[in-house]
């Protein structure tokens, strides 16, 4: 990285075809302190990235390569922007080169090397590396990151749950741990840009449904960042769920409050610990964020609400567009940490309206 008063990273991206991919370029090439200087794909080696997304047309001059030729030994960082198990399998290349790794997939994310195989059905290549490793969500882990060589990025489920409940977590906590209900909703981008006859519009397009309901990968993830933060046992009903729209996601999380919890003032204590948090906005108590105010941008935004019927329930509304602070651009957001960078750099784009 150059040290001027300007300095300049050197970015590598594997993976630029998919849809995390292309919304890193978008951000990434308007990113004052970058200069994009690697981005792979293994079937469109030798297209120009302008020519496959027009968006880039003038903002981005650079072609394709496979990942054998890219120079990414050159990049300062390299983010992976692939299926789970591709970032494991070079870290420990590109780590003696120097160069920092953003994962966007799974393989940085649970500690427990047994977990991830698990969950995975694959044995994790770099188990050192992993251990070194830090989950990549800003506002839990702002210290460990900037001091990072390899950055786990979180799903994007586990984005909206776990800020949706930090502030009411620690030793003593607000709510009751042991039943937290999540009930959480994504666009049809998080499932990637493959072909898949799950994801055609005619399947998708005026339909809704749960999936993953006996078990999704992100349970685990959940869990043990939540029972990090609180020290105890943490019991998640955690069910998703496919909607007709192309972007966005809401997590709906009904939680039951404790005695401290009833004696606090919730909202101010949520308002208090973000407020050295820029991508994350509480809004007024009994609010109604929805996704198109999210749009596009890095912003999670959060409303309580506490429902009549029930003396302790708390309902958290969160929301997010999961291919910015729920993948890309919380990756840049790490990228800034790990750079000594504003951590607003590159990031300011306001939701698109309607
Ligand atoms: N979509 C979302 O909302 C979110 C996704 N994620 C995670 O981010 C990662 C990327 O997701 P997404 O962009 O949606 O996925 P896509 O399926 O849209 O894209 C995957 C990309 O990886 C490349 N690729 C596939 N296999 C390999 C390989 N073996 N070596 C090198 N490159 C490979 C593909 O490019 P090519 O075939 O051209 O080489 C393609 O560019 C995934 O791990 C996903 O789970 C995380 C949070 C949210
Ligand atoms: C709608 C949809 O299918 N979403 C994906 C989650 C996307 C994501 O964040 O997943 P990773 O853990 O793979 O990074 C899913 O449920 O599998």
């Amino acid at each position: 990285m150059s040290t001027s008063a300007s300095p300049v990273v050197k970015v590598g991206i594997v993976g630029g075809t998919g849809y995390t991919g292309v919304e890193l370029l978008r951000l990434l090439s308007q990113h004052p302190n970058v200069e994009l200087t690697a981005i792979t794909s293994r079937g469109d080696a030798g297209t120009r990235v302008a020519d496959m997304f027009p968006n880039l047309r003038g903002h981005l001059d650079l072609v394709f390569t496979t990942p054998a030729d890219a120079p990414l030994k050159e990049c300062d960082v390299v983010f992976f922007a692939t299926p789970h198990g591709v970032a494991m399998s070079q870290a420990n290349e590109l780590l003696a080169a120097d160069v920092k790794i953003i994962d966007l997939a799974a393989d940085f994310r649970l500690q427990d090397t047994a977990m991830f195989e698990r969950w995975y059905k694959m044995s994790h290549a770099c188990p050192d590396v992993l251990a070194e490793s830090v989950y990549g969500l800003p506002e839990i882990n702002r210290e460990a990151i900037r001091k990072a060589r390899v950055v786990g990025n979180p799903g994007c489920y586990p984005t909206t749950v776990i800020l949706g409940l930090s502030p009411l977590l620690g030793p003593d906590p607000m709510i009751d741990v042991t039943d937290i209900i999540s009930d959480s909703k994504s666009g049809a981008t998080g499932a990637g840009r493959k072909a898949e006859v799950g994801l055609l519009f005619s399947e998708v397009s005026d339909s809704f449904k749960a999936y993953g309901v006996s078990g999704h990968r992100h349970h685990p993830e959940i869990v043990s960042q939540l029972e990090g933060l609180t020290g105890a046992s943490v019991g998640l009903t955690f069910v998703p769920h496919l909607v007709p729209m192309v972007r966005g996601m809401m997590s709906t999380i009904y939680v039951r409050l404790t005695e401290k919890g009833l004696e606090t003032d919730v909202q101010a204590l949520f308002e208090a610990h973000y407020r050295d948090s820029p991508f994350v906005d509480v809004m007024p108590a009994g609010a109604q964020p929805d996704t198109r105010s999210v749009r596009a941008s890095n912003m999670l935004r959060i409303a309580l609400h506490r429902p009549p019927g029930t003396v302790d329930r708390l309902v958290i509304l969160a929301v997010q567009d999961n291919l910015v602070k729920g993948a890309s651009g919380q990756a840049v957001q790490n990228m800034n940490l790990m750079f000594g960078l504003p951590e607003e750099a590159g990031l300011s784009q306001i939701a698109i309206l309607p």
